[in-house]
């Protein structure tokens, strides 16, 4: 939890007053949205778009003023977590089922800072599978396809249930071992009819927070 809570507010330092900033989703967003809820109260003057209906809850509990995406031409500066960085900064998200929304966010975005603790970093993607957003309509024709590209797919579920995602979809999560060319996956993948969207992110970070058990913080671009 500290090497999580040190990374996001180390991020929130780059915020300023004016700036529309983008919220992520899940544990270590959670700490940058509480930071940046505390400078508010002490008078800093922003206003965020969120990446899911939880961080947007948590935002206006703590005073944060939001917009709807659609009211603005551009995102100054998102603050999100992920699953998995590379050494390109390739990431993969989605543990928490928000990655449309987060991939709209990010490439909406100025500048992308991520925030992660130190177990977040691997030579090569893909140990951690990857969520795939697809409609609900003929899910089983869709899995048979990510299927062929090469992984073990498995429908996400919740209490028993498929897990629902807060644009109403379901999410796959894809088995790769390792990703090779995550590019070009990320390519094949959003060919699918079906699919909506998947948590590769390439090149959409601009910087990345690297957080340690000691609440230090590594910098990284
Ligand atoms: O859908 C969830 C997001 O992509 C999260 O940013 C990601 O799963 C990392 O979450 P956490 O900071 O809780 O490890």
């Amino acid at each position: 939890m500290e090497s999580k809570r040190a990374a996001a507010e180390q991020a929130v330092e780059y915020v300023q007053d004016g700036m529309i900033v983008g919220l992520g989703t899940g544990s270590t967003a959670y700490w940058a949205i509480q930071k940046l809820g505390s400078r508010v109260k002490d008078g800093l003057g922003i206003q965020a778009v969120a990446t899911s209906v939880q961080s947007e809850q948590l935002a206006l509990e703590l005073g944060i003023p939001v917009l709807s995406l659609s009211d603005v031409f551009e995102i100054d500066l998102t603050i999100d977590g992920a699953d998995e960085v590379d050494s390109d900064w390739n990431l993969i998200k989605g543990g928490g089922g928000a990655l449309l929304r987060e991939k709209i966010v990010a490439a909406a975005s100025k500048e992308l800072i991520v925030v992660v603790d130190h177990t977040k970093q691997v030579q090569r993607l893909g140990k951690f599978h990857l969520p795939v957003e697809i409609v609900s309509f003929g899910a089983g024709q869709t899995q048979r396809k990510l299927q062929k590209l090469g992984c073990i797919p498995s429908l996400r579920l919740h209490q028993n249930k498929p897990f629902i995602t807060d644009n109403g979809n379901y999410i796959v999560d894809c088995d790769f071992k390792e990703i090779k060319c995550a590019e070009e996956l990320e390519s094949s993948i959003n060919r699918i009819p079906g699919v909506v969207e998947n948590g590769l992110f390439i090149r959409l970070a601009s910087k990345v927070m690297v957080g340690y058990p000691n609440g230090s913080v590594q910098e990284l671009g």
